[in-house]
């Protein structure tokens, strides 16, 4: 019998949920019907569990085999990585003589976040397993640049990289070989260029002598990368027409995938994407809903509701999608810290759970541990800014909230894309104030509609009695900010933050970056989110602050403090150019 030995307890699962694809997300051809390698495809059922091809795999798999440029659009979790690591890999293992080290990179991946960047190189890693000779590796911000250009010299086969780290590497490395290279990936291209890296793009495509038309690459320091044989594709479950100046310039006649006919122009050999309004496929079985909670409610109705998802399933994944970084500082600190007062008779934390950050501010080290750590955990919250919004595949996630409403619609799917992942359940959570409900017919637009959230239902499920308070609401109806439970809530939230200088501190600097954030939607959505129908009184009790602190005074300090700064980098710079002067 083959190795049927299991590398993961969930293998198990999964395949048997492969089996069953109650939701149509399967094809019903095998891996190698695709035209896989026999080692690969073994490889895939045995030791990943892949059973069998999703339905986008199969369409697009061919099409990467046969050598062609494409576009491939598909709903989130439905496997896109795979869609071009596999055929990569298998024509990488049949190059006889085999490759080696020495011959360089020959496939480039480019993703916008380093965290996405460890994801794919992990599952590389898997996936060559039995191919010791490919050689994947990762070079990303934040990452030591000698030891990455120790890793380069040496060789890496198939190499994954954030768009920034690798033009330095272009630049600066000329150990970096890429003569042999052969495929360029733009895996979530949209979010690579709403990140502002379409120049540096532009700039790689250059270096690497890959820019459609290009005779001779201008730029390119190499000069000697082997032409012809280039092959780009270009993913995300989000393409819009914002990718066409991409498209144009890295693709050759690519094969359109999973983009429906209206959005395709097919007398415009130019525009690849017509949408003006993009509809987004979401997956059938996850449960969307909004909740619409008045500004000052805010806080205590994301602890109830944080708190009624454990209390309701003790082991599950929950993460919370904020707009800043200082707000995911302030929300992590207070949910390992904050504690109902002595007078319930309950002094453990308020939420019973292990509680993971992760935010552009923070360590790389920090990063990775939060990465790694809510990955591997069975129950666990995360709190992060859009760093975790794209492509991330964090096993078992239940629930998504979006505490701070995401930006376009395209990031509204993204976000809701960490649950339900390959038929996987899972529910999804908008919080929105009711002035900012205009944003539901946005959504409308792009085909994402939401049901309400029962919040009431909610609150009222939480014993009163052992909060010590009458209970005797519940003969009236009152309003959400009358509600017994969330006056009390708020109460000692905003004792707990006044009374802790740390979070006093915590919770000023995160009321001022999310007013900053407020004032930085775009386009459309800059008359649904209104910063001057805020009122800030109430802002400032959404982070348990008795009074609004002075923006003024913060944006003054924060002035001081970058001029401080420039006015002692230049003292410095004065200082070496001194030193420098004398010594010469
Ligand atoms: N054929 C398959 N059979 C079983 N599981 C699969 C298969 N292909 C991929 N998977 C698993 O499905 C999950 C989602 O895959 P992946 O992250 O590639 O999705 P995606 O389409 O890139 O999602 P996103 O758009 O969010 O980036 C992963 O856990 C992956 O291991």
């Amino acid at each position: 019998m083959k190795a049927a030995k299991r590398e993961k307890g969930d293998v198990e699962k999964k395949s048997s949920k492969d089996e069953e694809d109650t939701n149509g997300l399967f094809a019903s051809c095998s891996f190698s019907d695709l035209g896989l390698h026999a080692t690969l495809c073994e490889h895939l059922q045995d030791k990943m569990g892949f059973q069998k091809p999703t339905k986008i795999q199969a369409e697009a798999i061919p099409v990467a085999i046969s050598g062609r440029h494409a576009l491939v659009k598909a709903a989130t979790g439905t496997g896109k990585t795979l869609v071009y690591l596999a055929p990569i890999i298998h024509l990488l293992q049949m190059r006889q003589p085999r490759i080696d080290r020495s011959d360089g990179t020959f496939a480039l991946v480019l993703v916008p976040t380093r965290e996405l960047c460890m994801q794919v190189h992990g599952i590389a890693q898997k996936l060559v397993h039995r191919f010791h000779w490919i050689v994947p590796g990762y070079i990303m911000g934040g990452e030591n640049r000698a030891k990455e250009k120790a890793r380069l010299r040496k060789g890496i086969s198939i190499l994954i990289a954030t768009p920034g780290r690798l033009l330095d590497h272009l630049k600066n490395t000329s150990s970096f070989n890429y003569s042999n290279l052969r495929w360029i990936v733009f895996d979530e291209a949209d979010m690579i260029l709403e990140l502002g890296f379409g120049k540096a793009l532009e700039e790689i495509l250059d270096f690497l002598g890959s820019r459609a038309g290009a005779s001779e690459q201008a730029g390119n320091k190499k000069g000697d990368v082997k032409k012809g044989s280039r092959q780009n594709l270009l993913l995300s479950a989000t393409l819009n027409e914002k990718v066409n100046r991409l498209a144009n310039l890295s693709l050759d006649k690519p094969v359109r995938i999973g983009l429906d006919e209206n959005a395709v122009s097919p007398d415009n050999e130019e525009l690849f994407i017509k949408d003006s309004v993009d509809s987004y496929n979401l997956p059938d079985q996850l449960l969307q809903r909004y909740v619409k909670v008045p500004c000052g409610s805010r806080l205590s109705v994301l602890l109830s509701i944080l708190r009624a998802l454990f209390e309701r399933e003790v082991s599950q994944k929950v993460v919370v999608f904020l707009s800043t970084c200082d707000g995911v500082d302030f929300h992590y600190t207070l949910l390992n810290e904050f504690k109902l007062q002595p007078e319930t008779n309950q002094s453990s934390k308020f939420l019973n759970c292990k509680v993971f950050r992760l935010h552009g501010n923070l360590k790389q080290e920090d990063r990775a541990k939060a990465f790694q750590g809510y990955k591997t955990e069975k129950s666990a919250l995360l709190l992060s800014t859009d760093v975790a919004a794209r492509g991330l595949d964090f096993p078992r996630v239940r629930c998504i909230l979006q505490y701070d409403s995401p930006g376009e619609a395209s990031e509204y799917v993204h976000r809701v894309g960490r649950t339900a992942r390959l038929g996987e359940k899972g529910e999804a959570l908008l919080f929105l104030q009711p002035i900012e409900s205009a944003y539901l017919r946005d959504l409308e637009l792009h085909g994402v509609s939401l049901k309400e959230y029962p919040l009431e239902k909610v609150l009222d499920s939480f014993p009163l009695s052992r909060q010590g308070i009458k209970n005797s609401y519940k003969k009236q109806p009152v309003s959400l900010e009358m509600h017994p439970w969330i006056l009390f809530l708020e109460r000692a939230l905003e004792s707990f933050v006044s009374s802790e200088p740390t979070m006093r501190k915590l919770a000023r600097d995160a009321f001022c970056s999310w007013v900053g954030g407020y004032t930085a939607h775009r386009g459309d959505l800059k008359k649904i989110f209104v910063v001057k129908k805020l009122h800030l009184g109430h802002v400032a009790k959404s982070f348990g602050l008795k009074e609004q602190p002075s923006l003024v005074g913060r944006v003054q300090a924060k002035k001081r403090k970058r001029e401080e700064k420039k006015e002692k980098s230049f003292k410095q710079r004065k200082v070496t150019a001194k030193k420098y002067l004398s010594s010469s």
